[in-house]
């Protein structure tokens, strides 16, 4: 229960100068004061109703119902609505003023009439609708705002991926990262580092899948008078073990060693404590190379903690729809020619499965920027390998009962057939295939033969 303690007095001096619809009655029912605008929805003066019982207007059906008896029944506020003579609909809100003994000495009512509420209601209704469109907005903004320069994140997949590397960027936790070749695990785990608690120290890559397996204790643990490791390098910061299902058993188990006990053996012998947060990355998901026995089971539950996937562009369709644009931008600054995609050809890089993922993609835009002539580009201005996808269906290569390398010869002859025909000279051939001049040479000469 709210007990009101004002001075009834100061109280009065309020209601003679508001501007509101205020009535005060004691606890008898008696008006003892009401505002200079009181009484006008029931017809009568402000003047007329002090001294008047509300029991008695409530049965002269001037107050319809009287709402200080429900005040003084209740003691406590009271909301209702009135039918006013003149057929308005008033709001009317009581409120009990308490004496020492905590009895119900004053009712204060103010109504406001049912329409003006509707205003209000409406005004709310409009604040209410804006503010859910800036909240809506704000979420926006946010997003855009987490999106780290430069980076795509339009696609779920992506979107949640980055979102779970960042949440665990905070926790000093190993990371797996996995996913096809350039799908962005590089990408990610420099994200993860750079907003981890660990940013100030470095962030080392070492590829596992190319580093020799007699060097690879060596990048890591350095050698003695000649090189610094690695983990030395990177302590306090971030090392990224790409590849890490490449590594072979041995040093699977070697590292697992290492990262377990966190501590590794120095070019001189000794046992060296590291502290470098280890983000790994593999193809695919590890558990399967678990249970086939070929991914160390004790390696992988010690970065097996925070998995976090990245799905092939082909499944990234947003993300796609905002690379193309963006590349060709990039490109057509780096190489100051400006150029537009045609629809057709935005609409046929949308269905590639661009099994290089963003990495191929980057390439494929940059080598239509740097071979196109025109101001815009179309499906003609493709490398030839792509085009020649784009322009027939493998229904007339004739994949039926024929081995896989015959298959990709007959493929490859028509490549050579169709850039013969475009480019004047084997060295052009060879820089819109992407491949050197003198294969291109030996191809030419192979199916000639034919
Ligand atoms: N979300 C993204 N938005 C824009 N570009 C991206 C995004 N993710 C990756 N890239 C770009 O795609 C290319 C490949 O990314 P990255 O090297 O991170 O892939 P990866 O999965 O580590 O590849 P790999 O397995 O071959 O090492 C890089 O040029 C990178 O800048």
């Amino acid at each position: 229960m709210s007990i009101f303690s004002i001075n009834p007095d100061r109280q009065f001096e309020i209601i003679d100068s508001s501007e509101e619809d205020l009535i005060v009655t004691n606890r008898d029912g008696v008006i003892v004061q009401a505002s200079r605008i009181s009484g006008r929805h029931y017809g009568v003066t402000p003047e007329s109703l002090l001294g008047q019982s509300v029991y008695d207007l409530e049965r002269q059906k001037v107050f319809v119902p009287a709402i200080t008896p429900l005040v003084l029944k209740e003691k406590k506020k009271v909301v209702l609505v009135q039918e006013t003579p003149n057929g308005t609909r008033e709001l009317i809100l009581g409120f009990p003023l308490f004496d020492e003994a905590g009895e119900v000495e004053y009712v204060i009512s103010y109504s406001c009439e049912w329409s003006e509420l509707v205003v209000i209601q409406g005004y709310l209704s409009e604040l209410e609708a804006e503010m859910a469109r800036m909240k809506e907005e704000l979420t926006l903004l946010r997003r855009e705002a987490a999106v780290p320069e430069g980076l795509v994140l339009a696609s779920r997949p992506t979107a949640e991926a980055f979102a779970r590397g960042l949440e665990a960027a905070e926790l000093d936790v190993p990371i797996l990262l996995y996913g096809e070749h350039g799908t962005g695990k590089a990408t990610l785990a420099r994200e993860i580092h750079g907003n981890s608690g660990r940013s100030e120290g470095a962030f080392l890559t070492l590829d596992c899948r190319t580093v020799p397996e007699a060097l690879f204790e060596r990048e890591l643990a350095g050698e003695a008078d000649e090189k610094i490791g690695m983990l030395q390098v990177a302590e306090g910061g971030t090392l990224y073990l790409e590849g890490i299902d490449r590594l072979s058993p041995y040093l699977q188990n070697r590292l697992a060693g290492w990262l377990k006990e966190k501590r590794y053996p120095s070019p001189e012998g000794v046992d060296v404590p590291f502290d470098v947060r280890i983000i790994a990355s593999a193809e695919g998901e590890l558990s399967d190379a678990v249970q086939d026995g070929t991914f160390s089971r004790e390696l992988f539950y010690l970065i097996h903690l925070v998995p976090i996937e990245l799905r092939p562009l082909m499944e990234r369709k947003e993300d796609l729809a905002a690379l193309i644009p963006r590349l060709l931008d990039e490109f057509c600054e780096r190489h100051g020619k400006p150029r537009e995609l045609s629809q057709p050809l935005f609409d046929y890089l949308m269905e590639c499965p661009w099994p290089g993922n963003i990495d191929e993609l980057r390439n494929v835009m940059e080598r239509l920027v740097i071979g196109s002539r025109e101001p815009v580009l179309g499906v003609d201005d493709l490398p030839m390998e792509y085009r020649v996808a784009a322009g027939s269906s493998l229904s007339d290569i004739g994949v039926d009962g024929r081995p896989l390398p015959l298959i990709l010869e007959s493929v490859e002859k028509r490549v050579l057939k169709l850039a013969k025909q475009r480019y004047k000279t084997t060295t052009e051939m060879a820089k819109q295939l992407g491949i050197s001049q003198p294969s291109v040479v030996r191809k030419l000469k192979k199916y000639e033969e034919d």
